[in-house]
């Protein structure tokens, strides 16, 4: 339906070398949905066809009822968070944060209280004029959020945003997102391969096996699926 909410993958293929990818399914809008699957599944190009850095071969992705396949990234409604955070060493926070809004960082004196909000919002309310390289793992993931926060998007998309730091740093970081959610009501797609964190974040989760998604479900439908053997297998480690 052309004004349904969500994420809409209509019989997207793509071939990248010699790995084929078929993604049809349709997600629902503000919940916190896990891409899970085994390694090399697909989970990253899911997401990178969503954010539009994967372009496909054929088929349509809509996100709240707009088709955004020919759309360039940077104007698709998404906001990104990865693994290694991507903020600018010899940049501060604030600037860092401030690239969230503006890339070239012309903001009025409003985008300068969003800024300070947004670091407010995920624990770094004074660190504004601090380097990166200063602050621990957490802190730079924690800023990254910040910066994805003040873009205020509808849907957040996060390819492992917690994979580099340790487990008790994690579950805080999962808190965070939750809290976050909570405040905007936003869609989340965040790609895991943690059991425990599906179990503790998402609402709903979606199990890609071979390119192509095997299950996209409530989340107690999915933990509950017996189906999929390697379903079954991530679920258990
Ligand atoms: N540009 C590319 N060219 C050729 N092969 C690619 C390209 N991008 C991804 N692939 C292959 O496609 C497969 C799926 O990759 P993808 O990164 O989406 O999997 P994943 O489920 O995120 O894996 P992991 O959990 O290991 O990160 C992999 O085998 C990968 O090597």
């Amino acid at each position: 339906m052309a004004d349904a909410r969500g994420i809409v993958m209509a019989d997207v293929r793509l071939t990248l070398g010699t790995h084929d990818f078929r993604f049809d399914c349709d997600l629902p809008a503000g919940r916190i949905i896990a891409i899970t699957g085994p390694s090399g599944a697909g989970k990253s190009t899911f997401l990178n066809l969503v954010a539009g850095f994967d372009a496909p071969d054929s088929g349509t992705i809509s996100i709240d009822g707009h088709d955004v396949t020919a759309l360039h990234p940077a104007v698709r409604p998404v906001s990104l968070v990865f693994q290694d955070n991507n903020l600018f060493a010899h940049l501060d926070l604030f600037t860092n944060v401030g690239l969230g809004i503006s890339p070239s960082l012309k903001l009025a004196a409003d985008d300068r209280q969003r800024i300070s909000e947004a670091l407010a919002n995920v624990g770094l309310a004074g660190f504004e004029r601090r380097l990166p390289g200063t602050l621990s793992g957490g802190e730079r993931q924690r800023a990254a959020f910040a910066r994805a926060l003040v873009r205020d998007r509808p849907l957040l998309l996060l390819d492992e945003p917690f994979a580099a730091l340790d487990p008790s740093l994690r579950a805080g970081m999962s808190d965070l997102l939750k809290l976050l959610h909570l405040k905007t009501g936003n869609t989340v797609l965040i790609v895991s391969h943690d059991p425990k964190e599906v179990r503790r974040l998402a609402d709903y989760a979606v199990f890609l096996e071979a390119g192509e998604v095997r299950l996209a479900a409530p989340i107690e439908a999915y933990l509950e699926h017996r189906g999929i053997p390697a379903l079954q297998v991530f679920l258990q480690h």
